[in-house]
Order: C-alpha cells, then structure tokens, then sequence
C-alpha cells in the first residue's frame, strides 16, 4: 500500500516527461521505485535507457524537482539506474507500441504531411527557412519532426542550437531504435550527427548515391519520430540522387521550393521542383527568400532584384490544374541571420523581425495547405 505522500510523488512524476520521446516517463516504465518516509524524505529511483543517455540530466534535474514539490514531501533524493536488456526491450515495445515489429513510418497511410524543402541552388536559405518553419509549426502546437538530408551542407543542428563549437549533440540508441534529440519542440535528426567525434566543420562527407539512399531510408526507418503531423525534410539543393530517393520513398511528399527574387536563379528553381515532379511529388508552393533589405530611412535595396518568386511559381503553375502558390517572400535581415547563428530560430527569439514574421505567416498557410484526407483510415479516438 503507498502512503498518501507516495501517491502524491507518482502524481508529480507523471508530469515529468523523456525530453526525447515526449511522454511521461512513469508511462515509459523510467520509475522503478518511489518511497517517502514518515519524515516526508522522498527516494525516487529511475531507470535509464542507457548509461550516459544524453538527456539523463535533464530527467534526473525533473524528477527532482517534481518529487521535492508533491504534498507531504520535505526532501527528495533521485537514484538513477540504467534498464536491464529485459527492461529495454519493454521500453522500446511500449515506445512504438506492442506491435512487435517496426512500424512502416510515414508510408502512403500515414496521415503524417510530409514536407520536402529544396531549392535549385545552394545558400539561399532553404535550411533557415525549413529550421525557422519546423519550430513555428510546432509552436502552433504540431508535433513535428525534421530531416536533414543535406549531406553537403548539414546546417540545421547548428541552426538549431544542436551543434556547439564543433560538437553535435547525438541521438540517442536504445537497441536497433534511434532517438532524435529534440530542439525547440522539433525532433530533429541529421547526418552531422553521425560523424561521431569528428569536428563537422571540418569533415567532409563524400557519399555516393547509393549510400544516400540506405541512409535516408534508415532514418526513415530506425529514428523514432513516434506519430507526427508534420515531417520536413532539408533536401540537398539541385536535382540530385536525394531527391529521387525521397520520391521513392515518401511518394506523398509535397514540395516547396526555396528561391531569391533573383530572375536569374528561376530556371534552376523550377528544375528542382520538376524533378520532385518527375517523381510523383506535388509542388505544393514556393517561397522567395532574400528579398528586398529595408534601412533605417524606410527605403528598400533588393540586393537580389525582385519577382524570381512569382516568376518559378507561374512557370510551375503552367499546365497544372491547381496554380502553384507563391506562400511568402522572406526579406534580407541581419537579425534572422544572427538568431540563426546563436542557435535559436528567429520565429522564437525575436517574432518582431519582419523575415520571422514573415516566416510565421508562411507557416500558417503551410499548416492551412493540408493535404485532404479523402481515402484514408482516421486515427480518431472517441471521446
Ligand atoms: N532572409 C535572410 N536574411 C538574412 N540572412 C539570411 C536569410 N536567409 C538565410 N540567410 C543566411 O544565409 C546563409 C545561407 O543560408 P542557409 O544555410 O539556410 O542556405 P541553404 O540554402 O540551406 O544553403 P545550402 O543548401 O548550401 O546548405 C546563412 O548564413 C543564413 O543565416
């Protein structure tokens, strides 16, 4: 029988949730143990997945917390342990449900959209912009997860502050299982962050297109996204074997093409999306990036020249039954630059911005465009 503190303290835990699978951690089977004695001292103790798990602090630092809060408790000690294989293997069934085997993630039944951002060139900010959309839409309340997929240029742990000085946080392994760390509210998972020691800033990564594809595909496969909303991937930009790849695999995926206002740079824009095209994919938008920088007299420099973004968006519409929609034009912004750098997506740090707020509106037509439901099954719980 547990003592009314005891009941209190389970209570408590039961807000305390694995910062990477997102749900409470007495329903994951963390908590072994939970006593209070007569004198209102608290001992909780927890299992872990495995020793060292990235997020043991956190968890630890919580639990703490919430038992030195429950009524009756006058001091709490937290003692963490690490799961048997027996205790793992429980978890993980409990994590992707008792299904036994491993779910098909995001096949054509899944009711999660799946987003593929790219772009004809590279530095035009399709990273920014894909890092600064996964976080507005989960600060809309979406559960959202985010590929990187840009094996060249893998920019988005830095952009989410996932990567400091050279170091990549890494996910974390519960047997075949890997869980993506999570920045910002957005499961993130990355090819930087697989390059164990090495200093991403300095290592380069040479893949042929067959080892692309075997990675996207075990991302899709063995990261552990549990169920989403919204998934995005960060292509690589251009037309390469990435693309292709994720046309086999996500064949519902829609695209939106990143551009600048530079004419210039339409005709590599739209070859990227008719590849996408090619593929089965739908164009779902584009958005222009980079446009006009305003000064402080009020008056604007398009440093890009201005309508590359009406411009792809109307070369794609031609021949289509649904025009392709020009989503949002993101001006230049020195400060959406610099909240990119420090780690924390201007959307969040500073709204105010108008590229953030730009950005902001783009993602609340994004969520808006959801593609319909017409043909499939509904995961819909009675009340
Ligand atoms: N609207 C903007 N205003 C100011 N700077 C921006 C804007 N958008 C992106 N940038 C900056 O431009 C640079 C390139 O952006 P980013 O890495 O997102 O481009 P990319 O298209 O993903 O490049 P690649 O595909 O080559 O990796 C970054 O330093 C980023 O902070």
């Amino acid at each position: 029988m547990s003592s009314p503190a005891e009941d209190a303290v389970w209570r408590a835990l039961d807000g305390v949730r694995d910062p990477e699978i997102l749900r409470p951690i007495t329903e994951l089977g963390m908590v072994q143990s939970v006593a209070v004695d007569a004198s209102g001292r608290a001992e909780v103790s927890i299992l872990l997945t495995i020793a060292g798990c990235p997020a043991a602090r956190r968890i630890e630092a919580d639990v703490f917390a919430a038992a030195s809060a429950a009524a009756g408790v006058t001091s709490a000690e937290v003692r963490v342990g690490v799961m048997t294989p027996e205790q793992r293997r429980a978890f993980t069934e409990r994590v992707r449900g008792a299904r036994g085997s491993r779910p098909q993630q995001f096949g054509p039944d899944s009711l999660t959209r799946v987003i593929a951002v790219t772009s004809g060139k590279g530095g035009v900010g399709k990273s920014s912009l894909t890092a600064g959309l996964a976080v507005a839409l989960a600060a809309r309340g979406l559960s959202v997860g985010l590929v990187d997929a840009d094996v060249f240029g893998f920019s988005i742990p830095g952009i989410l502050g996932l990567s400091r000085d050279g170091r990549t946080e890494q996910p974390t392994r519960v047997d075949d299982m890997i869980l993506p760390p999570v920045a910002h509210g957005v499961k993130v998972i990355s090819i930087g962050m697989f390059l164990g020691d090495a200093d991403p800033r300095s290592t380069a990564v040479s893949w042929r297109g067959p080892m692309l594809h075997r990675t996207i595909e075990q991302f899709l496969r063995d990261v552990w996204f549990g169920e989403l909303d919204v998934l995005l991937l960060d292509l690589p930009p251009g037309t390469g074997d990435i693309a292709i790849t994720v046309g086999q695999l996500l064949p519902q995926a829609e695209v939106l093409v990143v551009t600048t206002p530079q004419e210039a740079a339409a005709d590599v824009a739209v070859r990227s999306a008719l590849v996408a095209r090619q593929t089965g994919q739908r164009v779902a938008g584009v958005v222009e990036n980079m446009a006009g920088l305003a000064q402080p007299d009020g008056t604007v420099i398009d440093v890009f020249g201005s309508g590359g973004g009406e411009l792809v968006a109307a070369r794609l519409s031609e021949d289509q039954d649904r025009p392709v929609p020009l989503l949002g034009s993101v001006p230049l912004s020195p400060a959406f630059r610099e909240a990119g750098d420090r780690g924390t997506p201007a959307v969040l740090g500073s709204p105010g911005d108008p590229a953030a707020a730009e950005l902001l509106r783009i993602a609340e037509r994004v969520a808006g465009l959801g593609r319909g439901l017409a043909g499939r099954s509904l995961r819909v719980t009675p009340r």
